[in-house]
Parts: structure tokens; sequence; C-alpha cells
């Protein structure tokens, strides 16, 4: 596609073409701001016989609308560069549906990446933060996508959220930024989910830091529940690309260009850190540890 060459921090979605990919059980998918362009040159046996096709088109500048498999440093990975939205205009179930798709593909992992604002002001523009936590706003107004009749299929009806974030994966990635020489720029926190498309007020993003939010975005909060309800373990990775506005003499305003800008400029240490942390996953049936916390 003509946008395939931009490195940027987000992206839309799309297929691959069909049977040339086997589909094996240790998949891991990243969503988002991954470069896979990008990932295709960093990684050693690179991403083999990627290929893709536009299958649908979402209305989010900067998103590359692909989805791609492959081989990523020797394990099985689906790639989908760019997700949907709420703000898009579709309902919020959904949005995370291609996490289901994922699962049913055989899936174990799944590794959300986003672009976010950060809250926390020790935070700088750059940083990037492990995400160890979630507030979910539209799901205090019911807007969970879950939501409906429960697909036993997938899951129970009611699930536990307190180990969203898997503890270990959190720890490897950690490992891996360090062995990275990312220390300096890493960070750990609650990311906050809105549903956008407008940025938020001032008296909003004091809100959201006064209820514990270090950044903020328009994503990710609703894919993690699909993705815990089905049983997958998750790690999640968010670029602070802008830094909220909470200062009324502040004369800055929130832009999407700031957020596509920095995902250029951090683009190529996010790949690394994915790709450093795939290396180091193990597959969870191995894994009595994180088997138990799924
Ligand atoms: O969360 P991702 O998809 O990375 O994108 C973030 O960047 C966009 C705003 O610039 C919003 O869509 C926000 O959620
Ligand atoms: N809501 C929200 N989403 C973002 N995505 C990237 N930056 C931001 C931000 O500042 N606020």
């Amino acid at each position: 596609t003509s946008d395939s060459k931009e490195n940027k921090p987000d992206s839309s979605a799309a297929l691959t073409e069909t049977s040339d990919f086997i589909v094996g059980s240790r998949e891991i998918h990243l969503i988002s701001i991954v470069d896979v362009d990008l990932l295709l040159k960093l990684s050693p046996n690179g991403l083999n016989n990627p290929q893709w096709r536009r299958l649908y088109t979402l209305q989010v500048p900067g998103h590359a609308g692909r989805l791609v498999f492959g081989l990523l440093s020797g394990k099985e990975v689906v790639c989908m560069q760019g997700r949907f939205h709420t703000y898009e205009g579709y309902p919020i179930s959904t949005c995370a549906m291609p996490v289901r798709v994922f699962h049913l593909m055989g899936a174990h992992t799944l590794i959300v990446t986003n672009a976010s604002g950060g809250l926390n002001p020790a935070f700088n523009v750059g940083d990037i933060m492990i995400i160890k936590d979630q507030l979910y706003f539209p799901g205090f107004a019911g807007d969970n996508p879950l939501r409906g009749i429960n697909d036993e299929r997938f899951g129970p009806r009611f699930i536990a959220m307190s180990n969203a974030y898997d503890a270990k994966m959190r720890k490897l990635t950690h490992q891996a930024a360090k062995e990275l020489g990312h220390e300096k720029f890493m960070r750990e926190g609650v990311y906050c989910m809105l549903g956008g498309p407008s940025f938020e007020t001032i008296a909003e993003a004091r809100m959201l830091r006064l209820l514990g939010g270090d950044a903020c975005g328009m994503s990710t909060c609703h894919e993690v529940i699909v993705a815990r309800h089905c049983g997958m373990r998750v790690l999640g990775i968010s670029l602070i690309t802008n830094m909220v506005v909470m200062d009324y003499d502040e004369v800055r305003l929130a832009n999407h260009e700031e957020v596509l800008e920095t995902g250029r400029k951090r683009g190529r240490d996010m790949q690394s850190l994915v790709l450093n942390t795939v290396q180091q996953i193990e597959d969870p049936e191995d894994d009595d540890e994180l088997s138990a916390a799924v």
C-alpha cells in the first residue's frame, strides 16, 4: 500500500493472502505502533514470507492497514498494524473482534501497543510506558465489549481483571529494555481509555491524573478485556507521544500530527523492544505460572 513506507505509530487493518501461512499455536499478535517494515529489517531471521492485502480501510490518518503473518525470531506471529477505534463509529465489541479471531487461530499472547498522551508529570515525550493497569472509562458507562449474551465458547460471564497485564511479561519487557539500553526512557503505569476523538479538556485531564492515570488514549482497554475473557496473556506497551495539556496557561494544543511525529522518532526503539521481548517469550504451555494465571 502507498502508506506502507512510512514509519508510523499507528495504523488500520488488513488481511493476508490466504493459504501460504500455517498459523500455529504459539502466535503473538501486535497491534498498532509496531511498524512491520521495520520489524522485518530488525529481526535476525525476518518476518518470513510476509504477505498482506488490504481488507478494509479505517479513517485514521497514519494507520497502515495491514495484517501480516510470519515468523518473528522463530516465533509464529500475526501482526495487526492498526486497529478499529470506537470513534470511527464501530460498536466496541466490533473493535475488539480481531482479538477473538486471533484467539481462534491459536494465539496465546497478545501484545498491544498504542500512542498515548502523558498525564504523569514525571513523563517525557518519547517515553515508553509498560502498561501495568487500565482505567476503562467507556466501561463505567456500560459500554463493555462483553456486554450482551455471553458466548461461553470464549470464556465465562464474569472475569477477573486484577491480573489483566501479565506480571511476568512486564518483567520480561523491562529486562529486554535493559539489554537494549532503553532504561532511561522506560516507564510503567496506568493507561486510561476514553472514547475520543476529541482530546481531553484540562478539567478532564486533571481528573484522570487524580484518579491514578499515567497516560491516556482512545484504544486498547476493550481489546485487553476480550483477550482476558478468552484466556490470553497480555502485554501492553504505550508510547508517550505528547504530554497532555493540564494547565490553563498552556498555549500548546493536542494534535494528531505530534502523535505521528513522535511515533516516527521513537519507532525504531519500539520495534527493538517488541522484538527483543518476543525473543524471550516462553510458550505459556511450558510455563505453569502463566498457565495458572490465565
Ligand atoms: O491508541 P492508538 O490506536 O495507538 O491511537 C492513539 O492516537 C490517536 C490520536 O492521535 C488515537 O486513536 C489514540 O487512541
Ligand atoms: N485521549 C488521548 N489520546 C491520545 N493519543 C495520543 N495522544 C493522546 C492524548 O493526548 N489524548
